[in-house]
């Protein structure tokens, strides 16, 4: 899937009719922005696909209304278009019933559609406005156009998938292309809508820049202009002891994990990394590791006792560290003494019989990785992946970077950021151990738990990109310092 347009910022349905709003009191009629919307469309269109037989399938609102500008524009361009409304022509109000007003050909009824005999199709039925599940005669239309096996292209969203969330609202029908405006939504890169949008189109109407500086956006793409400001680029006077001490606790028998943590804290630039491990495991550990420090636990309360050094100003628990009181121990001692704490994988299910005694011991800077299985251990809310991101972020305290193909990073104050560069060879054993690791070795660094996580998942990403198919996670942990060369690089020459 390839998006092309700018914006990393991303508005909620509710959001981008606020600046619909925002823009008409500025000014700007709102049949100029859709007589833009509809001619970003039909240019789409036009650039996309040969001159073919075009369906235009109209909805009862606005979203209908740029189907309705985007279909006189081809006709008049020569191409043979046909129209179909879902509802009643004398029903369309508003800007709508203006661009109703553009088309003089006749217009089907959305029943009498009959997909054959067309090469392509322009799904304007819903937009920003869904407010409930299709049914009825609107979902059995667009049921069949999922059954036509003709290309669409979508306006603003498929319809059917809920601009907010990305969830699927009764039925929707995947498009080649779609086609929205002057910013993105979540549910462009929440799946499965971000699956069923295609390619991603991001076309400007003319909105008003004042418009959009001055909506207070909370949501975005995972891009380096969130964190770029903030990404600890070593100075020429640092050294190790200014760049970070990460520790990482280490397990009694998954010992592969905690290293695999431990290096991608020290690839992405913490000064210092000691791994702390049971005396009985420890010459494991220490035959593996060259620059990483391993340091012998004698007891639970080792590693407590580790972190009375301040300069062990980071932790990192829960890869392969296990389900007992040891990690329990580790992660309330960090939580307590206000280090920047990542708590990962068992340090994570070891406080699902009571995740507010977890809660409430979170103070300081603290990022919880759970993928989705973990994430129910501890957290009991509902909603699309964002929403519950949020709330858990709300409930915990400590940012949520909430894992899988579209992570979602959440803060407890609201802000919140959305991945689109994990290609699907990330998902395999390993690979959450060395984000964790990243996002703990920047936080060592002093970045901001937000921003950090952020970093961690992109860096992550754009190294999984490099690598390609047949990515192991220590290959992650090799490739990154090209992919932070390459940042370097955009930080010197945005
Ligand atoms: N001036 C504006 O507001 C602009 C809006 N634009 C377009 O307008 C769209 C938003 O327009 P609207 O707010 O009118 O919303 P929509 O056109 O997406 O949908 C609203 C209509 O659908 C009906 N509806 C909602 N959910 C339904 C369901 N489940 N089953 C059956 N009917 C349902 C509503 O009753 C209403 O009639 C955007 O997606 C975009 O395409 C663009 O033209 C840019 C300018
Ligand atoms: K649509």
């Amino acid at each position: 899937m390839s998006r092309s347009g700018s914006g990393y910022e991303l508005l909620a349905p509710a959001e981008m009719a606020a600046a619909d709003r925002a823009a008409m009191d500025a000014g700007v009629p709102g049949s100029v922005l859709m007589h833009a919307a509809g001619m970003a469309v039909a240019e789409a269109i036009a650039g996309r696909w040969p001159r073919g037989r075009l369906l235009v399938l109209c909805g009862p609102g606005n979203n209908g209304g740029d189907g309705f500008v985007a279909a006189s524009i081809l006709a008049a361009q020569g191409w043979p278009v046909s129209v179909a409304l879902l509802g009643e022509r004398e029903q369309l109000r508003g800007d709508a019933a203006w661009a109703a007003s553009l088309w003089t050909g006749p217009v089907m009824a959305a029943d009498q559609v009959d997909f054959l005999g067309y090469d392509l199709v322009l799904d304007a039925l819903f937009g920003a406005g869904l407010a409930r599940e299709l049914d009825g005669s609107a979902a059995r239309l667009v049921e069949r156009l999922a059954g036509s096996g003709l290309p669409v292209c979508a306006v603003d969203v498929p319809s059917g998938v809920d601009g907010a969330t990305g969830c699927v609202r009764g039925v929707a029908a995947g498009a080649a292309l779609t086609v929205t405006f002057e910013r993105g939504k979540p549910g462009h890169w929440l799946y499965p809508g971000r699956a069923l949008c295609g390619e991603l189109h991001l076309a400007g109407i003319g909105m008003p820049p004042s418009v959009l500086a001055g909506m207070d956006i909370q949501t975005w793409l995972n891009d380096p202009a969130v964190w770029l400001d903030v990404f600890p680029f070593p100075g020429e006077l640092g050294h190790k002891y200014t760049r970070g001490h990460a520790l990482v606790l280490g397990g009694a028998s998954m010992t592969g994990a905690s290293r695999l943590t431990a290096r991608a804290a020290q690839r992405v630039g913490a000064g210092l990394v000691t791994l702390a491990a049971p005396a009985a495991v420890w010459p494991v550990y220490a035959a593996a590791l060259e620059s990483v420090m391993v340091a012998a636990l004698d007891d639970t309360q080792g590693f407590a006792k580790l972190l009375a050094d301040e300069r062990r100003n980071a932790c990192i628990i829960g890869p392969g560290a296990g389900l007992g009181a040891s990690t329990r121990e580790a992660a309330l001692a960090a939580l307590r003494l206000q280090r920047a704490t990542v708590l990962d994988a068992d340090a994570l299910t070891v406080f699902q019989d009571a995740p507010q005694a977890l809660f409430d011991d979170i103070q300081g800077p603290c990022l919880l990785t759970p993928h989705e299985g973990e994430f129910a251990r501890l957290f009991a809310v509902e909603g699309g992946k964002l929403a519950r991101a949020r709330q858990a972020a709300h409930l915990s305290g400590a940012v949520v970077l909430l894992k899988g193909p579209d992570t979602v990073i959440a803060a407890p104050d609201g802000r919140a950021v959305i991945n689109g560069c994990a290609p699907p060879w990330l998902a395999s054993g390993g690979t959450g151990d060395v984000l964790a690791g990243l996002a703990g070795g920047l936080m060592a660094q002093g970045m901001p738990v937000f921003e950090a996580a952020c970093a961690a998942v992109w860096l992550h990403g754009q190294a999984a990109r490099q690598i390609g198919p047949g990515l192991v996670a220590e290959d992650l942990v090799a490739t990154m310092p090209g992919v932070l060369a390459a940042l370097f690089a955009r930080k010197k020459n945005p």
